[in-house]
């Protein structure tokens, strides 16, 4: 099991607000997906987002990104409403930002390397070889090996995609993360070794992690904070043993039921609520 290793946060960054959502709300035809959501994410915290199939996860992450417009409310990104910036101002908020997608999105015509140099050359202006010697480091960063960097990613394991993926998401040094669903499909190795990596690049690049998943391991071994997306909102984000002592059918389900058991590492990890 993946432990936490907290460094220290520097003390300019503590507890300060990167992303604030205020009264989002989205829908798509009659379909209400978000209605008034409010969340928050602090410097230097992995946050888990989970919640039931359906309930507007991606569909968060993309519009907390900028791919999707919402119907209403108020999303600032390092204290920015991008609605309000121009083009320019927008694109440089946006490479402030790093997004792992569900299924990796690699380009499967291109090598590893070429794959996280797109990024260097199309927004950071990078040669294509300076790009190519940037993407080896990222590449070595997400813990691949340096031949993986000429390989295809046909060539390679899911929990290789996913690192590569990861690489491209790091390859502008942004400031948060955003990862959709990381370890699904992954062998509960690849897994854990990649919850792990998580934790370490947070720690070493002091980044800010907003993580979209269905994984209870994930949860209990990497996350921060917890947020769990329901009836349209966030029904609480706090630190798994609080979420976890939420009633409401669907947490108490999710987290108490024979998978979370089975992911919290001792079975008295809540002890409090051991009537339910
Ligand atoms: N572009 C779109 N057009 C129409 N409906 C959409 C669009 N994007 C998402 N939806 C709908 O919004 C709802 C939320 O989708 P979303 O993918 O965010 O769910 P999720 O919580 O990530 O689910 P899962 O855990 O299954 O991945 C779904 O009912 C989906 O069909």
């Amino acid at each position: 099991m993946v432990r936490h290793h907290h460094l220290e946060p520097h003390p300019d960054s503590l507890g300060k607000t990167v992303i604030e959502v205020r009264k989002l709300c989205n829908r798509f035809g009659t379909q209400v997906v978000h209605d008034q959501l409010d969340l928050d994410l602090q410097t230097g915290e992995i946050l888990g987002v989970v919640g039931g199939s359906g309930t507007g996860k991606t569909v968060l992450l993309r519009t907390i990104v900028g791919l999707n417009k919402p119907a209403g409310g108020q999303i600032r990104l390092f204290g920015k409403n991008l609605e309000e910036l121009s083009a320019e101002q927008r694109s440089r908020v946006k490479q402030r930002v790093g997004v792992l997608f569900q299924g990796g999105a690699l380009f499967t015509s291109l090598n590893l390397q070429d794959n996280v140099a797109v990024p260097l050359i199309e927004h950071a202006g990078l040669t294509r070889k300076d790009a190519h010697h940037l993407a080896r480091m990222k590449l070595a960063l997400t813990g691949l090996p340096s031949d993986a960097a000429l390989k295809f990613p046909s060539e390679l394991s899911g929990g290789m995609v996913k690192r590569a993926g990861l690489a491209r998401a790091l390859a502008l040094d942004p400031e948060i993360l955003f990862l959709d669903e990381p370890t699904a499909g992954l062998d509960p190795i690849s897994a854990a070794g990649f919850d792990e990596l998580i934790v370490t690049l947070r720690d070493a690049l002091g980044l800010t992690v907003f993580l979209v998943t269905h994984d209870l391991d994930t949860l209990h071994s990497s996350c921060d904070r917890i947020a769990v997306l329901s009836r349209k909102k966030v029904l609480v984000a706090d630190r798994l043993e609080k979420v976890a002592a939420t009633q409401d059918p669907w947490i108490q389900n999710y987290f108490n039921g024979p998978r979370g058991r089975a992911a919290a590492a001792t079975p008295a990890a809540h002890p409090e609520h051991g009537q339910e």
